[in-house]
């Protein structure tokens, strides 16, 4: 599982086993009949797939394009990433888990897990950083009426990169009855591999709904937000090879690439190993993990998904650091444009908008991943910003 350089395995030895059981098996899952009904007849009742591509009216007459956003924020539980947490929790009880565990900052990766579990009748644990808990409280005390258990975690800056070193963890001391569902296309191979798949469904739906509308079935461009990659990941995967296309990627800069505080790992960061994956990290000269920073709990990440960092090399991809000022004015935008009030990480890639330059038929296809109820209170706290 290589992306060029990026990628690959790198596991405590206690974790070889269920790793490579997980790298045999998910391939012959995922392409079998069984699961492939299972997990389409959930996309479709369950999720309430398709998700809708919707032309922003005006705010393409402002942006001077033909602007199109993709409603992940219309998904059951109001992100993209439940489409993640099906395929994964199907996985799961295909190989004889019976406990799941997972990571989470912005907390719907939580909450989606939380959500297949209580679906399922799984039992489910959460690792959340201690700052996140009380900046997406919401979502907490969604996943605890769902069932789940959460774990604040109270290492390091107690955010995203915490919770996933502690679910790790937890894994290590539950090897063969415990299921990691990982929230990002992030993690030892396959995981970046296995979601990148289960987020592909997002520009399956792109190419006939496009097909549908324009009577062409590419964009111009796809924008989407990177916090380890999932949603950009889904947004591009049935493009990848087609040069028409162009990719324009969001991280968060936090307070600017040029501070101590920031989250923009494809701008700050060096070639390194962090939790299982090879790929770019923030880290000092010692190769110490840095911590990250921006007001976006899903993208406050010190390292970003190994196909991103080789797309990011490659050139294929544009990467923006949007810092946390330019996101709260593109939520306002949005929100007062469309009526449509995104999730505090989509809105970063809503904040692109203004960095490019468009042809009045540029076809521009923007992933909102999610929804911005999580986030009111920090909209409202940082109005000044709008
Ligand atoms: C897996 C940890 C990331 C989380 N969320 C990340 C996130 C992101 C960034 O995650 P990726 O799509 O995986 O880059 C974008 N949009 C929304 C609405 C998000 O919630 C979470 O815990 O909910």
């Amino acid at each position: 599982g290589f992306y060029g350089q990026f990628g690959g395995a790198y596991v405590p030895e206690i974790l070889y086993k269920c790793v490579h059981d997980l790298q045999d098996a998910y391939i012959p899952i995922i392409e079998s009949k069984e699961f492939q009904d299972e997990y389409n007849q959930l996309l479709k009742d369950y999720v309430g797939r398709p998700s809708p591509l919707y032309y922003a009216k005006r705010m393409s007459e402002k942006y001077g394009c033909k602007l199109y956003l993709k409603r992940e924020d219309l998904n059951h539980t109001g992100a993209h990433k439940i489409n993640n947490t099906i395929g994964q929790i199907l996985m799961a009880k295909k190989m004889g888990k019976s406990r799941i565990i997972a990571e989470t900052g912005a907390g719907q990766h939580g909450v989606a897990t939380a959500t297949v579990c209580a679906l399922m009748n799984m039992e489910c644990e959460i690792f959340m950083g201690k700052t996140d808990v009380e900046r997406q409280h919401t979502n907490v005390e969604r996943m605890r009426m769902l069932g789940a258990k959460v774990h604040p975690v109270t290492t390091g800056n107690m955010t995203l990169s915490d919770a996933c070193s502690e679910a790790i963890r937890d894994w290590c001391c539950h090897p063969q009855d415990t299921f990691y569902i990982v929230g990002s296309t992030m993690g030892p191979h396959p995981y970046p591999d296995i979601v990148a798949r289960m987020q592909s469904v997002i520009s399956k739906e792109i190419k006939w709904q496009l097909q549908e509308k324009i009577g062409r079935d590419y964009p111009d461009y796809l924008i989407a937000c990177v916090g380890g990659g999932s949603n950009a990941a889904g947004t591009i995967y049935h493009y990848i090879d087609d040069s028409r296309v162009k990719m324009v990627l969001a991280e968060a800069g936090g307070h600017g690439i040029d501070t101590d505080y920031t989250a923009a790992t494809m701008h700050c960061g060096t070639e390194g190993i962090i939790h299982g994956a090879r790929t770019l990290v923030m880290q000092t000269d010692d190769g110490q993990i840095k911590e990250a920073f921006t007001i976006s709990a899903g993208l406050d990440y010190p390292g970003i998904g190994p196909m991103h960092a080789q797309l990011a090399k490659s050139g294929r991809t544009k990467v923006f650091a949007i810092n946390d000022d330019e996101a709260i004015y593109a939520g306002y935008e949005l929100t007062r444009m469309e009526g449509i009030i995104p999730a505090i990480e989509s809105a970063h890639a809503v904040a692109t908008l203004k960095k490019l330059t468009f042809k009045p038929d540029d076809i521009v296809v923007l992933t909102v991943s999610g929804r911005g109820d999580k986030d009111v209170e920090t909209y409202l706290n940082n109005k000044k910003m709008a």
